[in-house]
């Protein structure tokens, strides 16, 4: 009976959302844009798009209300509606000149500012019915305890979550002095609250020309997202491209992934949205022809499940653009011109172009690599023994990895099994009978939420455990994922040895 009320109340602020939105011009039409559009029927924007919940890719998301041709215009956001540092600094006076005050603050902390700003202003805002709309809780790297960064098991995994944490931190630091001379409540000056701002930002800004930090857009946020398929992707040498959030507030990327990213998003664009100068407005097109009543995705570029998981809180099962990285020593990389990013895994288990062609010089005798470079350089292989040594060392360093890992890929769904059976119950009793049989990292996780002090005073399951329930799981799921990775190598690497062998060439 809770659950139907919380859901009718939700219903109720999402249509009061929709209906703001359509008097501010949002809307699905491709005639221009007036106050006059009709509003929204139940949870539909115009005839093309409805809110909708799926709960296996995303949750709240959008639906076809219709059937939709690949490149139609789907949505348009006029500018006026986008919740921009720009048009804050525009409209406000006396933000705008503490701001003034702080040039130090980046494009990204200033972002995280006016909307905390905003938040403050509660009723008085003008984003007020989406500002209401916005998820409470964010599942993104930063907001990882110690217990849920070490589930990872994978260093490379724990140092991104702590670098996300400590970077966040930081930023929250420097801009304090500007919030606090802005006055604002003691609530909204808090980590935690500055974690909230981040992750919105992080995992819903759009690119913005005008602004490094991109841009809230109301209703045009509710995309979730689909990876970029194969026809996207620039060979090996596609690298990670955002057009969902322009700049990360822990960016450290290099000018030329930037440059390289910067072109990606415009090929994005041509298929999924972008700000049009000429109709002051962010507009969507579909990607693809959907059917009625299927949910419309976005690409918000081409990202790794850790990178997923950093700005965005979630990842995916079946990431085409998931990577691992099997550390090699300084001899190898320097075996070819290619860069050390471009040496991994793909997620299906076969060796990146750029590891095979690197591992294939590595193997070549010094004083023969400069003849044979040119073949190596155009991905062929260069004797069957020269393979032979390539994929057993591949091998050798997935089982190496492997056998330094806590638990195995067994252990982990066993693990799994269990987390996902915390859902069915209810009270803390239950749980704790659960997590205290299953083994493996449950005993940590008891130790980390307090659960077992819990018992004593709660009867139902607190929501901070059961936030600290999902990032765990989502923690396990990845190191499964990334096993799975290595193991699908590893038989990559056994099928190809054992076929050379019997073929029983050189
Ligand atoms: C731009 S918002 C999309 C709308 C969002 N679902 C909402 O309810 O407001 C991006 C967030 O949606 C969720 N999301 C988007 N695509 C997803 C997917 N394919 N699988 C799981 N979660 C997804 C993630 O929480 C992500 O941070």
């Amino acid at each position: 009976m809770k659950e139907e009320e919380e859901e009718r109340r939700m219903g109720e602020t999402l249509q009061g959302m929709l209906r703001w939105g359509a008097a501010l011009g949002i809307s699905d039409s491709s005639a221009p844009m007036t106050t006059l559009t009709p509003p929204p029927h139940n949870l539909c924007i115009g005839q093309t798009l409805a809110v909708a919940y799926f709960p296996e890719a995303g949750g709240r998301g959008l639906a076809s209300a219709r059937d939709i041709i690949k490149g139609e215009s789907i949505l348009r956001v006029p500018k006026s509606a986008l919740l921009t540092t720009q048009h804050l600094l525009q409209t406000d006076h006396s933000l705008s000149l503490a701001v003034h005050k702080h040039p130090y603050l980046s494009s990204s902390q200033l972002l995280c500012v006016c909307l905390l700003y905003e938040m403050g202003k509660r009723q008085d805002s003008l984003w007020h019915p989406y500002l209401s709309n916005l998820p409470r809780y964010y599942d993104t790297l930063a907001t990882f305890n110690q217990f849920e960064m070490q589930a990872f098991q994978v260093d490379d995994a724990i140092w991104a979550a702590e670098r996300a944490k400590s970077c966040a931190e930081s930023e929250w630091q420097q801009a304090q002095l500007l919030m606090q001379e802005l006055k604002f409540k003691s609530v909204l000056l808090t980590f935690k609250a500055w974690l909230w701002a981040s992750a919105t930002i992080s995992s819903r800004t759009l690119h913005a020309p005008w602004d490094e930090a991109g841009c809230l857009c109301p209703v045009g946020d509710l995309f979730n997202y689909s990876a970029p398929g194969v026809e996207l992707q620039d060979g090996e040498n596609a690298t990670s491209v955002r057009s969902m959030q322009s700049t990360s507030l822990c960016n450290s990327r290099t000018a030329d992934e930037a440059g390289a990213e910067q072109s990606a998003t415009s090929l994005q664009r041509l298929t999924d949205g972008g700000f049009e100068e000429n109709l002051k407005a962010y507009c969507f097109y579909a990607r693809k022809n959907y059917e009625k009543g299927e949910q419309v995705l976005l690409s918000y570029g081409t990202y790794t499940n850790l990178e997923l998981l950093e700005y965005y809180g979630f990842l995916l099962n079946e990431n085409p653009n998931d990577k691992v990285y099997i550390p090699l020593e300084t001899s190898i990389y320097s075996s070819s011109s290619f860069p050390k990013e471009l040496m991994y895994i793909h997620q299906n288990g076969k060796p990146s172009f750029a590891l095979l062609c690197t591992l294939r010089l590595w193997a070549t005798p010094p004083n023969e690599r400069r003849s044979i470079g040119h073949l190596a350089y155009a991905g062929a292989q260069l004797s069957a023994k020269n393979e032979m040594s390539v994929m057993g060392l591949i091998l050798e360093k997935s089982n190496a990895i492997l056998r330094k890992l806590p638990t195995s890929i067994e252990e982990d769904n066993h693990i799994l099994c269990g987390i996902d059976k915390i859902h069915d119950f209810h009270t803390l009793m239950e749980v704790h009978k659960l997590l205290s049989e299953l083994g493996g990292d449950s005993c940590a996780f008891l130790e980390s939420t307090g659960l077992r002090e819990s018992l004593a005073n709660n009867q139902f399951l607190p929501c901070k455990i059961r936030r600290s329930w999902y990032r765990w799981k989502l923690a396990v799921q990845w190191r499964v994922r990334y096993k799975k990775t290595l193991l699908d190598c590893i038989s990559y690497c056994t099928r190809t040895i054992y076929f050379l062998q019997s073929k029983g060439t050189n």
